[in-house]
């Protein structure tokens, strides 16, 4: 390598590592942010808000507020604009929005979940998992004294914080699906939703395509406490025992917690409940590619992987060539990979 070329690399490595060092400061402070409301009451005000005006709003002390938005607006999270001559004020951005408590492409309560205590514990015992002759336990399991399933059970505030996570990702990417995809839900007469949850993601399908009877089911402490709908069944089960009957079933933010054989004997539950003939099985999660260095989505889909090493049992993100493994061995012979605009694409089989 030519001498500029080192000389680069080690300035930018310089630059890198601090962001290593202090890469916890982001999150927490977006946390903090939430916490206060900060991109509500911006949002609300409707033109460049002075830091005095926030301050009040806020019943915060100045000056620290002053360093918070400091870094929030560096990193382009709020625009600084001018009011008059003297003063600037802070508006919205897109990114902003993302912070509002129950806006609609909200993603606070993914980060309230990431940011907190359980969820953050496990990532202190990554490597003692990684060792060959490391943890059989997840790092989750290691931290919190259970499986992230038998915790989140015993602990209702724990999985309400849960499900508001998955519940705000499950509203942004089923309107992706929506959008991006619309045909997979043709001739669908009803739809088993597989891990469910609350029902979010079905209750938007069911709103999108009127004509699908839709059916909720997960563990039956969950959906005891799923709300109720008119047009939607909850049934609690184990996806691993039997699935209730559907023209197909819909697997979103599923099959990554789980191993291979694992997958195979959800999906094999899920051919049972379908029909031979037109059934179908829609699959909602990323396929990693592995040779694109450059994609920004697929970074967060490496990050994903992580996340699953921490805190499932045996859970992974997955590359095509190991969808089309675990889709075959499970008798699926033809299926289709349907890119959207989210971390997941859309996997009919
Ligand atoms: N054995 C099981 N049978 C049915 N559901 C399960 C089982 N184990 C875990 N789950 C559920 O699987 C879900 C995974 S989280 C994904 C939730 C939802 N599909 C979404 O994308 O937002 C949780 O709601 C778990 O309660």
């Amino acid at each position: 390598m030519e001498v500029s070329g080192i000389e680069e690399e080690e300035a930018r490595a310089e630059v890198d590592i601090w962001n290593y060092v202090f890469g916890y400061a982001k999150i927490a402070v977006v946390k903090c942010a939430i916490e206060l409301g900060i991109a509500d009451v911006i949002e609300n005000y409707g033109s460049p808000m002075p830091l005095s005006e926030l301050a009040t709003a806020l019943r915060c002390e100045p000056s620290r507020l002053h360093r918070i938005m400091r870094f929030m607006v560096h990193d382009r999270i709020f625009k600084q604009e001018p009011i008059n001559q003297h003063t600037v004020g802070f508006s919205s951005t897109p990114l902003s929005r993302r912070l509002i408590k129950d806006g609609e492409k909200s993603m606070a309560p993914f980060i309230l979940l990431e940011s907190s205590p359980t969820w953050l514990a496990p990532w202190h015992s990554l490597s003692a998992r990684v060792l060959e002759t490391g943890n059989n336990i997840s790092p989750f399991e290691v931290a919190n004294g259970k499986d992230l399933w038998s915790y989140a059970e015993a602990n209702p505030d724990f999985r309400e914080l849960f499900n508001n996570a998955t519940g705000c990702d499950a509203r942004l990417t089923v309107q992706a699906t929506i959008e991006g995809c619309p045909e997979v839900f043709d001739g669908v007469e009803s739809l088993v939703d597989v891990g469910g949850g609350n029902g979010t993601a079905l209750s938007l399908l069911v709103k999108a395509f009127p004509w699908i009877r839709g059916i909720n089911f997960d563990l039956p402490h969950v959906v005891a406490v799923a709300p109720k709908s008119g047009s939607i069944e909850n049934v609690g089960g184990d996806m691993f025992m039997s699935i209730p009957n559907a023209d197909a079933a819909f697997l979103m933010w599923i099959l990554h917690d789980w191993d291979d054989e694992e997958c195979i004997k959800i999906l094999k539950k899920c051919r049972e409940a379908i029909p031979e003939d037109k059934g179908k099985v829609i699959i909602v999660e990323a396929a990693l590619e592995e040779d694109k260095e450059d994609d920004e989505l697929g970074f967060v889909g490496l990050m994903l992987d992580m996340a699953m090493m921490a805190h499932t049992d045996k859970g992974k993100e997955r590359t095509l060539k190991e969808w089309s493994y675990v889709l075959r061995q499970s008798g699926f012979t033809r299926f289709t990979v349907n890119p959207i605009r989210a971390v997941q694409s859309v996997i009919e089989a």
